[in-house]
């Protein structure tokens, strides 16, 4: 019999799972305690569990962890690791160390279906949705693991296309019974799938980011097709009707690209969208990836562009790049990997 996985289970059910099984309730909060705080990885070691039991539970399940296939080291410390899905593919997790924080920037699904120009996930097309198992397992199996400060779901994939598992892990790395983390230190990112957003604003206390890019809708959807479906003012609209003054953080992600998105006139018009938000705006220099017919905005132009929203009242800063020698935009190292593999066929 195929075991099944206890990684990536809430409380809930594991108190399902104790209770077939016949085993005390307290059961399933020294399972979780196991999973999710000494993040063992193997049945044998939750040795407050009876020995009658661990076997009991081993008959049936695995815990399901496993390690990353490969790593790249850049000099400025930032660590890109690949893990294997269960659908055979890769998926990449970066860890970036800065001074007191250490972040992971996870991925949720393997490709994407939202076909962004400047993307190499998006290149990579739609392959499978990550389960909340392989989302928790890139933040449990990566040597740091113990050292993370903030989580930011900027890897590959669209989180909000994969709801329902992204919330099941927020749940897990904000629970009690799980990480224990306060939510302020995990970030979603999102081009704006409008019909989860609100399930997302509502039931989490995460912070979000909004991937803009382009003030102007015909500009915006010439590079996100995603503006036809959730054109970015209907998101503006709707992100209005909550407070992000407080504790939650609402921020927007603009790829600063040069001679298309980066003079002035875009800089009025997104001073102009975004007028009485309380929100932060970061400016990204663009990661070259080969065959897109881009290029990345000069310093300068940037300087010029941050300095006139940081006037207009926005808090706008250029986001320093990390790890530029291993390949550090999302999706390079799983494309590659993939074509190693399709070679070999
Ligand atoms: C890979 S996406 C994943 C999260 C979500 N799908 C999104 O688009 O916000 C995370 C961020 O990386 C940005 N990004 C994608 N390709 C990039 C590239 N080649 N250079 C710089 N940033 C890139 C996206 O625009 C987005 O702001
Ligand atoms: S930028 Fe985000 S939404 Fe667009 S293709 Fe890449 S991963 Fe998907």
């Amino acid at each position: 019999m195929e075991k099944k996985y206890l990684a990536g289970k809430t409380l809930d059910e594991l108190s399902g799972i104790v209770a077939r099984m016949g085993m005390p309730r307290f059961t399933a909060g020294q399972i979780a305690a196991w999973l999710y705080e000494k993040r063992v990885r193997n049945i044998d070691e939750m040795t407050n569990l009876s020995k009658q039991n661990r076997e009991h539970l081993a008959a049936e399940y695995e815990i399901g962890y496993s390690v990353p296939v490969e790593e790249m080291r850049s000099v400025d410390g930032t660590v890109k690791y690949l893990f294997k899905t269960t659908s055979g593919n890769f998926v990449e997790s970066v860890y970036i160390p800065d001074r007191d924080r250490a972040t992971l920037c996870v991925s949720s699904q393997v490709g994407c279906k939202m076909n962004c120009y400047f993307c190499m996930t998006g290149k990579q097309g739609f392959n499978s949705q990550l389960t909340v198992r392989e989302i928790m397992n890139q933040i449990i199996s990566i040597p740091e693991s113990a050292k993370l400060t903030n989580l930011v779901f900027m890897g590959m994939g669209e989180p909000l296309d994969n709801l329902d598992e992204v919330m099941t892990a927020l749940t897990i790395l904000t629970a009690k019974w799980g990480f224990a983390w306060s939510p302020k230190r995990i970030t979603v990112s999102t081009i704006g799938v409008k019909r989860n957003l609100t399930r997302f604003l509502e039931e989490t206390d995460c912070h979000l980011a909004v991937s803009l890019h382009n003030p102007f809708p015909e500009e915006r959807l010439s590079i996100m097709p995603v503006q036809k479906a959730y054109p970015i003012a209907d998101i503006i609209s709707l992100l209005r009707n909550y407070d992000f003054s407080h504790q939650r953080r609402l921020s927007f992600e603009y790829i600063m690209f040069s001679g298309f998105n980066d003079s002035l006139k875009h800089a009025e018009a997104l001073a102009k969208l975004l007028k009485g938000l309380d929100c932060r705006i970061n400016l990204i220099r663009f990661h070259a990836i080969p065959g897109v017919n881009l290029k990345t905005s000069v310093e300068s132009d940037m300087v010029i562009f941050r300095d006139y929203l940081n006037r207009k009242g926005f808090t706008c800063t250029i986001r320093t790049s990390r790890g530029e020698d291993i390949f550090a935009a999302c999706g390079m190292l799983s494309t590659a990997k993939k074509g190693e593999i399709g070679n070999k066929c």
